[in-house]
């Protein structure tokens, strides 16, 4: 199970042997645990685990395999993020994609040896959705053949970018360039922010951390300021765009070809939320059938709660969608990284897919990670509202998601632009148009769903009503902005009218992808054990999420209310057929207690002897009489009985 989930033995394997190295080497492991540490104490030790990392990284990995870098780093750093967490997931791929060849020799290299540290500084205090706002400028200046870079008020102060407030010393900052007098909107530029020596900012560089947030406090997300500070004409990344000396332009073959370091982490972030999903699930899981409390029969002992069906119903859909997750990211990834290819020799044409695509995803997956691992949390009683159980921190990292990469309401009203204009080609006879992943638009339906009516139809008639539902949402959201439209209101204004419903074909349409990749993935499995318990799981994932959708298959009679019993019932008996594998289901994902970090989630289950030796570690409990009671408490006390 651990190759299905990783992607092959060979992988399974090679997470294995790292995770049992870090193992073997102390300096690599927290000194305390987290939750105890200050935020200073936990930048302090993320940077002492980082520099080791860097020294002895060839001794534990391949560093030229992403994946296995991913895996080391949650292992050893942890998904609270840490000073370099920027350079890796966007400074790198932005200059891997925008820098031309010239430009990647000269950087490059000195950011893979880590002689620099870079981040991606784009969102400002006043705008990060909308892009054609920001209002950092970068204006050409014809005699020194130099950019000026300036923040014109306070609310262009680059705001939120990772690791630019103390860690970074350079960024790839986006700002709209200006040529004699002529916007042409946002850029990429390659900027030195601190000098290499003594890490000091610059002359006319601002720059600093904008405090403490909900989680992800590792990272120090930071602001910028620029005073009109100049950089060379060469260091615009020009890729794909180029300015001359004398100041001529030469446009990109595609005009949001910029945009390519969000995509890259839109793509890829959807494997590390089903990791952070799978973590919390493990965790809640573990401790599940682990925890005793109250009797199903009175006759019998106490049960784990496990046995709990409300419990199972709280955990298990959400493992299969963790596995569907992660099973749509690996697509998902495999797809960016030829439209990546085709991108560098010019081939555009595949951009707009992939676009709707990791927008869509993007969202639902970070939402439906969420309310699973809040669901986890809850189902761990009390100790899941404690750190020891680690689960709110994963909680926090994991919503960071629906905010960065572009809101989630954002990105999916990015992907309704593409469901509409599909459904035009539709609704103009023009369906042979369509591309793969919008195809089913344009094909007809059964007037009634066929669920339990066809004997060993397999997910087929699934599959077919989650298209039917998709396609009937979107040509209806499709239909009210024509008809707006129609009617003579603009086109913005009959947009944002229609907005709720776009953005719910938006997720239609994305779950509708998860569920097929979920299909994909076990048809094409080998080995019947596998191929067995992934297919219970599939089972429970098409019967949960359409039951939660139903509303939409039943408003047109697409599916019967008998349907929906039959769809209700199939969850309960898969609840049950999943119940002796759930543990194992998550076991497979292979989270060493180190990468966990949690008191909850121990692999040995010996939970209530380690929670009373955390809390006893616990800095309150240094002293017997702290010395907020000695000043405070203790006198108003005295003040009270006198
Ligand atoms: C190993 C990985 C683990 C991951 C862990 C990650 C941890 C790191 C943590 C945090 C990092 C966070 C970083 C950041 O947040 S960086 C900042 C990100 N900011 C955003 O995402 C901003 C969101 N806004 C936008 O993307 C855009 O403004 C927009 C797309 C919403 C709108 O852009 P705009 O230029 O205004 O375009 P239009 O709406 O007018 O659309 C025009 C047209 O262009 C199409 N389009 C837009 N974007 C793209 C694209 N990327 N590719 C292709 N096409 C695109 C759009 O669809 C329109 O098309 P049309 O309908 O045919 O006209
Ligand atoms: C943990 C974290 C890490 C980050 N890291 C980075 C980084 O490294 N680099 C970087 O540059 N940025 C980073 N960001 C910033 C992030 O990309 C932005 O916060 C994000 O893109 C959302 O933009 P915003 O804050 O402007 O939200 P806003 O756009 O102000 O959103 C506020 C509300 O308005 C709604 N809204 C806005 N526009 C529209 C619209 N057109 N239609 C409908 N509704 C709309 C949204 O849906 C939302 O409900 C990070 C943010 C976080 C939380």
């Amino acid at each position: 199970m651990a190759a299905q989930i990783w992607g092959s033995e060979k992988r399974a394997r090679r997470r294995r042997e790292i995770s049992a190295k870090i193992a073997q080497m102390p300096e690599l492991h927290d000194s305390k645990p987290l939750p105890f540490m200050t935020r200073e104490e936990k930048i302090m030790e993320s940077a002492r685990k980082l520099t080791i990392l860097t020294e002895k990284m060839g001794q534990i990995i391949d560093p030229t395999d992403p994946a296995e870098l991913y895996h080391l780093n949650n292992e050893v750093l942890g998904l609270e993020g840490n000073p370099m967490a920027l350079h890796g997931v966007m400074f790198i791929p932005a200059l891997s994609a925008q820098a031309s060849d010239e430009q990647q020799a000269k950087w490059l290299p000195r950011a893979l040896r880590r002689e620099i540290i870079g981040t991606y500084a784009q969102t400002e205090l006043g705008h990060g959705t909308n892009l054609q706002n920001l209002e950092t400028t970068a204006t050409y200046d014809l005699a020194t053949q130099e950019f000026v870079l300036h923040t014109p008020q306070i609310t262009a102060l680059k705001w939120w970018p990772g690791n630019l407030g103390k860690s970074s010393n350079y960024a790839v900052v986006v700002a709209h360039m200006i040529i004699k007098a002529k916007n042409y909107g946002p850029h990429p530029f390659m900027v030195q922010l601190r000098d290499e020596k003594t890490h000091e900012p610059l002359p006319g560089i601002t720059i600093g951390d904008i405090g403490p947030k909900m989680a992800y406090n590792i990272v120090d997300n930071g602001f910028l300021g620029f005073n009109k500070y100049r950089i060379p004409r060469t260091n615009l990344l020009m890729r794909h765009t180029k300015v001359e000396a004398d100041g001529t332009y030469i446009k990109p073959p595609h005009a949001k070809i910029n945009y390519s370091a969000m995509v890259h982490v839109r793509a890829y972030m959807l494997t590390g939320q089903a990791i952070m999903l799978a973590s919390a699930l493990n965790i809640a899981t573990r401790y599940s059938s682990v925890r005793r409390q109250g009797q199903i029969d009175k006759s019998q002992p106490e049960v784990k709660v496990l046995e709990y069906q409300t419990q199972q119903h709280r955990l298990f859909p959400s493992i299969a969608r963790a596995y569907a997750f992660q099973f749509a990211g690996a697509e998902t990834v495999k797809l960016y990284e030829h439209v990546l290819k085709e991108m560098k020799s010019g081939n555009v044409s595949l951009m707009a897919d992939l676009h709707a695509l990791t927008s869509g995803l993007k969202s639902v997956v970070t939402y439906q990670t969420g309310e699973g691992i809040e669901q986890a949390r809850m189902a761990c009683g009390g100790h899941g509202y404690s750190m020891a159980s680690y689960i709110s921190e994963i909680y926090g990292v994991a919503i960071g998601g629906c905010t960065y990469e572009g809101e989630n309401m954002v990105m999916l009203l990015q992907l309704a632009r593409y469901l509409v204009k599909s459904a035009a080609l539709v609704k103009s006879g023009q369906s042979s148009k369509l591309g793969p992943l919008v195809a089913y638009l344009g094909v007809k339906s059964e007037p009634t769903s066929l669920i339990d009516r066809i004997p060993n139809s397999g997910f087929t008639e699934y599959v077919k009503t989650f298209q039917h539902v998709s396609k009937r949402q979107t040509l209806k959201a499709a239909d009210m902005f024509f008809g707006l439209m129609e009617k003579g209101e603009k086109r913005e204004i009959a947009w944002n009218k229609c907005s709720v419903e776009l953005n719910r074909a938006s997720r239609l349409h994305t779950r509708l992808f998860i569920v097929e990749a979920f299909v994909r993935r076990v048809n094409e499995i080998a080995d019947i054990r596998i191929k067995e318990a992934l297919t219970d799981l599939l089972h429970l994932h098409v019967n949960y999420e359409l039951l939660d959708i139903a509303s939409y298959a039943l408003e047109d009679g697409f599916l019967s209310a008998s349907q929906l019993d039959y769809i209700r019932d199939q969850v309960y008996l898969y609840l049950g057929k999943i119940r002796p594998n759930a543990v194992s289901l998550l076991d497979s994902w292979e989270f060493s207690d180190i990468e966990l970090r949690s008191v909850l989630g121990r692999r040995d289950g010996n939970v209530y002897e380690n929670l009373f030796k955390w809390a006893k570690s616990s800095p309150l409990n240094k002293t017997d009489v702290l010395s907020s009671v000695t000043q405070y408490l203790k006198p108003m006390m005295e003040k009270a009985r006198l």
